[in-house]
Protein backbone atom coordinates (compact mmCIF):
# COMPACT_ATOMS: atom_id res chain seq x y z
CA UNK A 1 0.00 0.00 0.00
CA UNK A 2 1.53 3.23 -0.62
CA UNK A 3 1.21 5.19 2.47
CA UNK A 4 1.69 9.29 3.09
CA UNK A 5 2.63 10.40 6.31
CA UNK A 6 0.94 13.14 7.84
CA UNK A 7 3.61 15.81 9.77
CA UNK A 8 0.38 17.36 10.66
CA UNK A 9 -1.84 14.96 11.53
CA UNK A 10 0.82 13.74 13.85
CA UNK A 11 4.00 11.57 13.20
CA UNK A 12 2.23 8.47 13.63
CA UNK A 13 -0.60 8.72 11.60
CA UNK A 14 -0.40 7.54 8.34
CA UNK A 15 -3.07 7.96 5.93
CA UNK A 16 -3.73 4.92 2.65
CA UNK A 17 -3.52 6.31 -0.76
CA UNK A 18 -6.12 5.51 -3.22
CA UNK A 19 -8.96 4.95 -0.17
CA UNK A 20 -9.84 8.61 -0.87
CA UNK A 21 -11.10 10.60 -3.71
CA UNK A 22 -8.92 12.22 -6.05
CA UNK A 23 -8.66 15.27 -4.17
CA UNK A 24 -7.09 14.78 -0.77
CA UNK A 25 -7.08 16.76 2.59
CA UNK A 26 -3.40 16.87 3.66
CA UNK A 27 -3.54 19.29 6.31
CA UNK A 28 -6.01 21.96 7.21
CA UNK A 29 -6.58 24.39 10.17
CA UNK A 30 -9.04 27.18 10.62
CA UNK A 31 -7.40 29.46 8.18
CA UNK A 32 -5.96 27.44 5.47
CA UNK A 33 -6.85 24.04 3.65
CA UNK A 34 -4.39 22.10 2.08
CA UNK A 35 -5.12 19.56 -0.94
CA UNK A 36 -3.53 17.41 -3.13
CA UNK A 37 -4.95 16.14 -6.23
CA UNK A 38 -3.97 12.23 -6.41
CA UNK A 39 -3.39 11.80 -9.93
CA UNK A 40 -1.25 15.29 -10.52
CA UNK A 41 0.43 14.84 -7.18
CA UNK A 42 -0.14 18.93 -7.20
CA UNK A 43 -1.97 20.79 -3.62
CA UNK A 44 -3.70 23.37 -3.25
CA UNK A 45 -3.12 25.66 -0.66
CA UNK A 46 -5.81 27.83 -0.07
CA UNK A 47 -5.90 30.69 2.36
CA UNK A 48 -8.85 31.08 4.91
CA UNK A 49 -9.21 34.35 6.71
CA UNK A 50 -12.13 36.24 5.81
CA UNK A 51 -12.43 39.16 4.77
CA UNK A 52 -9.25 39.80 3.55
CA UNK A 53 -6.68 36.85 3.95
CA UNK A 54 -4.85 39.64 5.95
CA UNK A 55 -1.58 38.14 7.06
CA UNK A 56 -1.27 37.77 10.43
CA UNK A 57 0.98 35.30 12.83
CA UNK A 58 -1.08 32.70 12.95
CA UNK A 59 -2.16 32.49 9.33
CA UNK A 60 1.94 33.11 8.24
CA UNK A 61 2.90 30.37 10.16
CA UNK A 62 0.17 28.20 8.64
CA UNK A 63 1.04 28.99 5.86
CA UNK A 64 4.72 28.28 6.28
CA UNK A 65 3.51 24.96 7.80
CA UNK A 66 1.41 24.09 5.19
CA UNK A 67 4.37 24.76 2.48
CA UNK A 68 6.73 22.15 4.66
CA UNK A 69 3.58 19.53 4.02
CA UNK A 70 3.38 19.74 1.10
CA UNK A 71 7.00 19.93 0.37
CA UNK A 72 7.28 16.50 2.78
CA UNK A 73 4.69 14.52 1.08
CA UNK A 74 6.47 14.97 -1.97
CA UNK A 75 3.86 17.35 -3.51
CA UNK A 76 4.79 17.68 -7.44
CA UNK A 77 4.54 21.66 -7.13
CA UNK A 78 2.20 24.10 -4.75
CA UNK A 79 -0.77 26.26 -6.25
CA UNK A 80 -1.21 29.11 -3.93
CA UNK A 81 -4.84 30.81 -3.90
CA UNK A 82 -7.74 32.43 -1.89
CA UNK A 83 -11.01 31.23 -0.89
CA UNK A 84 -12.43 34.76 -1.55
CA UNK A 85 -14.14 35.80 -4.36
CA UNK A 86 -12.34 39.15 -4.66
CA UNK A 87 -9.30 39.33 -2.11
CA UNK A 88 -5.88 37.34 -2.64
CA UNK A 89 -4.66 38.73 0.00
CA UNK A 90 -4.81 42.29 1.83
CA UNK A 91 -1.60 41.76 2.89
CA UNK A 92 0.37 42.15 6.26
CA UNK A 93 -2.87 42.20 9.29
CA UNK A 94 -2.32 46.58 9.45
CA UNK A 95 -3.79 45.13 13.71
CA UNK A 96 -0.30 43.17 14.08
CA UNK A 97 1.44 47.14 13.16
CA UNK A 98 -0.55 49.25 14.57
CA UNK A 99 -0.06 50.15 18.44
CA UNK A 100 1.80 46.66 18.48
CA UNK A 101 2.74 45.23 21.73
CA UNK A 102 6.46 44.37 20.78
CA UNK A 103 7.01 40.63 21.78
CA UNK A 104 4.37 39.82 18.78
CA UNK A 105 5.94 42.48 16.86
CA UNK A 106 9.18 40.31 16.94
CA UNK A 107 7.29 36.49 16.68
CA UNK A 108 5.44 38.53 13.61
CA UNK A 109 7.97 39.70 11.48
CA UNK A 110 9.60 36.39 12.25
CA UNK A 111 7.14 34.20 11.09
CA UNK A 112 7.15 36.33 8.46
CA UNK A 113 10.84 36.05 7.23
CA UNK A 114 10.53 32.30 7.43
CA UNK A 115 7.24 32.34 5.53
CA UNK A 116 9.47 34.02 2.96
CA UNK A 117 12.07 31.91 2.91
CA UNK A 118 10.45 28.92 2.59
CA UNK A 119 7.82 29.93 0.18
CA UNK A 120 11.16 31.68 -2.32
CA UNK A 121 12.93 29.03 -1.51
CA UNK A 122 11.02 25.82 -1.83
CA UNK A 123 12.47 22.93 -3.60
CA UNK A 124 8.78 22.00 -5.68
CA UNK A 125 7.72 24.53 -8.23
CA UNK A 126 5.36 27.29 -7.07
CA UNK A 127 2.37 29.68 -8.42
CA UNK A 128 -0.43 32.04 -7.38
CA UNK A 129 -3.73 31.27 -8.58
CA UNK A 130 -4.61 35.49 -8.10
CA UNK A 131 -8.24 35.20 -7.79
CA UNK A 132 -8.12 38.64 -6.12
CA UNK A 133 -6.37 41.77 -4.78
CA UNK A 134 -3.11 41.36 -3.94
CA UNK A 135 -1.46 44.51 -2.28
CA UNK A 136 1.77 44.75 -0.37
CA UNK A 137 2.40 40.94 1.36
CA UNK A 138 -0.42 39.83 -0.88
CA UNK A 139 2.01 40.47 -3.88
CA UNK A 140 4.79 39.27 -1.86
CA UNK A 141 3.46 35.58 -1.76
CA UNK A 142 2.68 35.75 -5.77
CA UNK A 143 6.10 37.21 -6.71
CA UNK A 144 7.97 34.66 -4.68
CA UNK A 145 5.91 31.56 -6.69
CA UNK A 146 7.51 30.93 -9.86
CA UNK A 147 4.47 31.68 -11.81
CA UNK A 148 1.09 33.46 -11.51
CA UNK A 149 -1.88 33.95 -13.15
CA UNK A 150 -4.76 36.48 -12.59
CA UNK A 151 -8.27 37.26 -12.41
CA UNK A 152 -9.77 40.24 -14.34
CA UNK A 153 -10.53 43.42 -12.79
CA UNK A 154 -8.47 43.26 -9.65
CA UNK A 155 -5.20 44.92 -8.45
CA UNK A 156 -1.72 43.73 -7.25
CA UNK A 157 1.43 45.62 -6.43
CA UNK A 158 3.59 46.66 -3.74
CA UNK A 159 2.35 50.17 -2.16
CA UNK A 160 3.93 50.36 0.98
CA UNK A 161 5.19 54.18 -0.36
CA UNK A 162 1.14 54.99 -0.39
CA UNK A 163 1.10 53.78 3.84
CA UNK A 164 4.15 55.93 4.31
CA UNK A 165 6.44 52.84 4.76
CA UNK A 166 8.89 51.44 3.22
CA UNK A 167 9.16 47.87 1.25
CA UNK A 168 12.33 46.06 2.67
CA UNK A 169 14.80 44.55 0.51
CA UNK A 170 13.59 41.31 0.52
CA UNK A 171 9.99 42.60 -0.90
CA UNK A 172 12.02 44.68 -3.28
CA UNK A 173 14.12 41.64 -4.34
CA UNK A 174 10.67 39.24 -4.63
CA UNK A 175 9.46 42.02 -7.14
CA UNK A 176 12.57 42.26 -9.22
CA UNK A 177 12.87 38.72 -9.40
CA UNK A 178 9.86 39.15 -12.02
CA UNK A 179 10.00 42.94 -12.95
CA UNK A 180 12.39 44.77 -15.21
CA UNK A 181 14.66 46.89 -12.56
CA UNK A 182 12.96 50.16 -14.30
CA UNK A 183 9.74 49.21 -13.49
CA UNK A 184 9.94 47.69 -10.19
CA UNK A 185 11.61 50.97 -9.05
CA UNK A 186 8.97 53.59 -10.67
CA UNK A 187 6.32 51.11 -9.23
CA UNK A 188 7.72 50.74 -5.89
CA UNK A 189 8.68 54.24 -5.27
CA UNK A 190 4.97 55.62 -6.39
CA UNK A 191 3.23 52.62 -4.70
CA UNK A 192 1.61 51.81 -7.60
CA UNK A 193 -1.47 48.85 -8.39
CA UNK A 194 -1.46 47.30 -11.28
CA UNK A 195 -4.66 46.55 -12.92
CA UNK A 196 -4.37 42.86 -13.96
CA UNK A 197 -4.17 44.15 -17.61
CA UNK A 198 -1.54 46.62 -16.46
CA UNK A 199 -0.19 43.38 -14.15
CA UNK A 200 -0.04 41.05 -17.40
CA UNK A 201 1.33 43.89 -20.22
CA UNK A 202 4.67 44.43 -17.76
CA UNK A 203 5.16 40.66 -16.64
CA UNK A 204 3.82 40.95 -13.12
CA UNK A 205 1.44 38.41 -14.25
CA UNK A 206 2.05 35.60 -16.51
CA UNK A 207 -1.44 34.89 -17.60
CA UNK A 208 -5.10 36.35 -17.13
CA UNK A 209 -8.44 34.12 -16.80
CA UNK A 210 -11.84 34.30 -16.33
CA UNK A 211 -12.66 32.06 -13.19
CA UNK A 212 -10.48 30.40 -10.64
CA UNK A 213 -10.65 26.91 -11.96
CA UNK A 214 -9.02 28.08 -14.90
CA UNK A 215 -6.50 29.96 -12.48
CA UNK A 216 -5.83 26.39 -11.04
CA UNK A 217 -6.17 25.08 -14.11
CA UNK A 218 -3.38 27.39 -15.63
CA UNK A 219 -1.02 26.87 -12.90
CA UNK A 220 -1.25 22.73 -13.11
CA UNK A 221 0.05 23.41 -16.60
CA UNK A 222 2.62 25.08 -15.37
CA UNK A 223 4.13 22.74 -12.77
CA UNK A 224 2.93 20.14 -15.37
CA UNK A 225 5.66 21.58 -17.62
CA UNK A 226 8.53 19.80 -15.09
CA UNK A 227 6.78 16.43 -15.67
CA UNK A 228 9.69 15.02 -17.29
CA UNK A 229 12.62 17.06 -14.85
CA UNK A 230 14.92 15.81 -12.91
CA UNK A 231 13.52 17.45 -9.63
CA UNK A 232 16.95 18.05 -7.96
CA UNK A 233 18.13 19.44 -10.87
CA UNK A 234 15.48 21.63 -11.10
CA UNK A 235 15.36 22.51 -7.44
CA UNK A 236 19.03 23.29 -7.85
CA UNK A 237 18.62 25.45 -10.31
CA UNK A 238 15.81 27.35 -8.82
CA UNK A 239 18.37 27.64 -5.71
CA UNK A 240 21.07 29.54 -7.92
CA UNK A 241 18.99 31.73 -9.27
CA UNK A 242 17.60 33.10 -5.44
CA UNK A 243 20.30 31.43 -3.08
CA UNK A 244 21.47 35.63 -2.85
CA UNK A 245 17.95 36.92 -2.27
CA UNK A 246 17.74 33.74 0.28
CA UNK A 247 21.34 34.48 2.50
CA UNK A 248 20.87 38.38 2.08
CA UNK A 249 17.73 38.02 4.52
CA UNK A 250 19.31 34.43 6.25
CA UNK A 251 22.51 36.50 7.47
CA UNK A 252 20.56 39.68 8.45
CA UNK A 253 17.86 37.98 10.06
CA UNK A 254 18.27 39.78 13.38
CA UNK A 255 19.17 43.33 11.70
CA UNK A 256 16.15 43.28 9.37
CA UNK A 257 14.03 42.61 12.46
CA UNK A 258 15.49 45.50 14.67
CA UNK A 259 15.02 47.91 11.61
CA UNK A 260 11.41 46.61 11.20
CA UNK A 261 10.97 47.36 14.84
CA UNK A 262 12.29 50.64 14.56
CA UNK A 263 10.53 51.80 11.42
CA UNK A 264 7.47 50.67 12.73
CA UNK A 265 7.60 51.95 15.92
CA UNK A 266 8.06 55.29 14.73
CA UNK A 267 5.33 57.96 15.96
CA UNK A 268 5.51 58.96 12.33
CA UNK A 269 5.01 55.78 11.00
CA UNK A 270 2.05 54.80 13.25
CA UNK A 271 0.76 58.16 12.84
CA UNK A 272 0.40 57.99 9.32
CA UNK A 273 -0.69 53.87 9.38
CA UNK A 274 -3.72 54.98 11.81
CA UNK A 275 -4.71 57.83 9.40
CA UNK A 276 -4.71 55.01 6.37
CA UNK A 277 -6.76 52.53 8.45
CA UNK A 278 -8.76 55.14 9.33
CA UNK A 279 -9.55 56.01 6.19
CA UNK A 280 -9.75 52.31 4.94
CA UNK A 281 -12.55 51.85 7.34
CA UNK A 282 -14.70 54.83 6.01
CA UNK A 283 -14.20 53.25 2.88
CA UNK A 284 -15.67 50.09 4.01
CA UNK A 285 -18.74 51.51 5.41
C1 LIG B 1 13.73 46.01 7.30
C2 LIG B 1 12.44 46.63 7.26
C3 LIG B 1 12.54 48.05 7.59
C4 LIG B 1 11.56 48.84 7.52
C5 LIG B 1 10.28 48.42 6.96
C6 LIG B 1 9.17 49.00 7.71
C7 LIG B 1 8.00 48.72 7.43
C8 LIG B 1 7.60 47.83 6.32
C9 LIG B 1 6.79 46.77 6.85
C10 LIG B 1 5.96 46.07 6.18
C11 LIG B 1 5.59 46.18 4.79
C12 LIG B 1 4.09 46.13 4.70
C13 LIG B 1 3.47 45.24 4.01
C14 LIG B 1 1.99 45.13 4.00
O1 LIG B 1 1.48 44.17 3.51
S1 LIG B 1 1.04 46.37 4.70
C15 LIG B 1 -0.62 46.01 4.22
C16 LIG B 1 -0.96 46.70 2.94
N1 LIG B 1 -2.30 46.38 2.54
C17 LIG B 1 -3.12 47.27 2.02
O2 LIG B 1 -2.83 48.42 1.86
C18 LIG B 1 -4.49 46.76 1.65
C19 LIG B 1 -5.56 47.50 2.36
N2 LIG B 1 -6.87 46.93 2.02
C20 LIG B 1 -7.52 47.23 0.89
O3 LIG B 1 -7.08 47.97 0.04
C21 LIG B 1 -8.85 46.58 0.71
O4 LIG B 1 -9.28 46.10 1.95
C22 LIG B 1 -8.86 45.42 -0.31
C23 LIG B 1 -8.69 45.98 -1.73
C24 LIG B 1 -7.76 44.40 0.00
C25 LIG B 1 -10.24 44.69 -0.22
O5 LIG B 1 -11.26 45.62 -0.39
P1 LIG B 1 -12.75 45.23 0.06
O6 LIG B 1 -13.61 46.38 -0.34
O7 LIG B 1 -13.09 43.90 -0.40
O8 LIG B 1 -12.65 45.10 1.64
P2 LIG B 1 -12.63 46.28 2.70
O9 LIG B 1 -14.06 46.68 3.00
O10 LIG B 1 -11.69 47.35 2.32
O11 LIG B 1 -12.00 45.55 3.98
C26 LIG B 1 -12.77 44.65 4.78
C27 LIG B 1 -12.24 44.74 6.19
O12 LIG B 1 -10.88 44.30 6.22
C28 LIG B 1 -10.05 45.32 6.78
N3 LIG B 1 -8.71 45.26 6.17
C29 LIG B 1 -8.40 45.41 4.88
N4 LIG B 1 -7.10 45.25 4.68
C30 LIG B 1 -6.56 44.98 5.88
C31 LIG B 1 -5.23 44.73 6.33
N5 LIG B 1 -4.18 44.68 5.51
N6 LIG B 1 -5.04 44.51 7.64
C32 LIG B 1 -6.08 44.52 8.50
N7 LIG B 1 -7.36 44.77 8.14
C33 LIG B 1 -7.58 44.98 6.84
C34 LIG B 1 -10.79 46.60 6.47
O13 LIG B 1 -10.38 47.64 7.31
C35 LIG B 1 -12.21 46.18 6.70
O14 LIG B 1 -12.42 46.13 8.10
P3 LIG B 1 -13.81 46.58 8.76
O15 LIG B 1 -14.00 48.02 8.41
O16 LIG B 1 -13.61 46.34 10.21
O17 LIG B 1 -14.85 45.70 8.12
Amino acid sequence: MNIIRSARFGASTLIPKNCWSVVRSISSTELTKLEVNDKTGIAVLTLNRPPVNSLNLELLTDIRNSIKDAESNKCRGLILTSSSNSVFSAGLDFLEMYQPKEERLKSFWTALQSTWMTLYGSKIPTAAAINGHAPAGGCLLATSCEYRVMLPKFTIGLNETLIGIVAPNWFMNSYLNVLPRRVAELALTQGKMFTTAEAQQVGLVDDVVNTKEEAIAKCEEFIGLFKKINPYARALTKQQFRINHLQELEQNREQDLQAFIAAITNPSTQAAMGAYLENLKKRSK
